[in-house]
């Protein structure tokens, strides 16, 4: 595999929260202003600017906004804004929690992609959806360095198996059961994996995506979500991964 130790580790997450429990596993907290991230919610001001968490400097923790169209545009700004100083990254991990497809990935579980799937980019057809790609755009689908998803499942105990980013969460079984049907090895859904793999993708730098399960996927309960026994799986997660994440930054893999 070529080179990909030469630069930092850009670790992004969704909301400020997540970006914090990633940035606890490595003891630091972050000097991201929040409002930089939560934009409209927070007042007028651009909802992103570049400034994040150095976790034993070869690690950057940021987040990067709700959705795969900000996350790729945030994490597009972040990678070109490195590569023009001449300090490029060299692997990108969406992180945060998500949706378990059930039983297999429990509540409080940990899933790492070995895909990272666009489960809603297509057109809707009388015979069912049609990704883009079988209407000759595009791509729907990224996939993480084998070896590196191996040693983090390896490392954390985490799940392998698709993740995919929608831009609607799924609220009713019969629309996961349709997710299911069209990727079978599917573990669990999110909002930004596919997006900062196309930023990732667009400078050449490798991609992962780690999450830990928040809720079920299936109908919509969201007093059921367990997100602070997410972010704590998170935290511990990560805590398992920095010997993984610095020796793919300092080796060739
Ligand atoms: O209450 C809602 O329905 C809702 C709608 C949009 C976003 C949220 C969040 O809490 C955002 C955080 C983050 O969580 C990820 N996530 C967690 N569970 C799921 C899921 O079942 N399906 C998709 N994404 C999920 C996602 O990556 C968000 O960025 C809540």
């Amino acid at each position: 595999m070529a080179a990909a130790g030469l630069g930092q580790v850009l670790l992004a997450t969704a909301v400020p929260v997540e970006r914090d429990a990633v940035a606890r596993a490595f003891g630091v907290l972050s000097s991201q202003p929040d409002e930089a991230v939560l934009g409209a919610a927070a007042g007028p001001a651009h909802p992103f600017r570049p400034g994040g968490t150095t976790a034993h400097g070869w690690a950057e923790v940021i987040a990067v906004g709700v959705g795969p169209a900000l996350a790729a545009a945030c994490t597009g700004s972040v990678l070109t804004a490195a590569a023009l100083q001449g300090s490029p990254y060299g692997l990108v991990v969406s992180a945060g929690i998500g949706g378990g497809f059930q039983p297999e990935a429990p509540v409080g579980s940990l899933v790492v992609a070995d895909e990272i799937v666009a489960a809603d980019l297509g057109a809707e057809t009388e015979d069912g959806f049609v990704p883009v790609t079988e209407l000759g755009f595009g791509t729907v689908a990224h996939q993480p360095p084998a070896d590196l998803v191996r040693r983090v499942a390896d490392a954390t105990g985490a799940r392998t198996g698709a993740v995919l980013t929608v831009s609607t969460v799924t609220g009713t079984a019969a629309r996961a059961a349709a997710l299911r049907d069209r990727h079978p090895t599917a573990l669990a859904e999110a909002m930004e994996g596919f997006g900062v793999a196309e930023a990732a993708a667009a400078h050449g730098v490798p991609v992962l995506e780690i999450r830990a399960i928040s809720n079920p996927v299936g109908p919509r309960d969201r007093a059921a979500w367990r997100i602070p026994d997410a972010l704590a799986a998170l935290t511990e997660g990560f805590g398992k991964l920095a010997p993984v994440l610095e020796s793919w930054n300092r080796h060739d893999c």
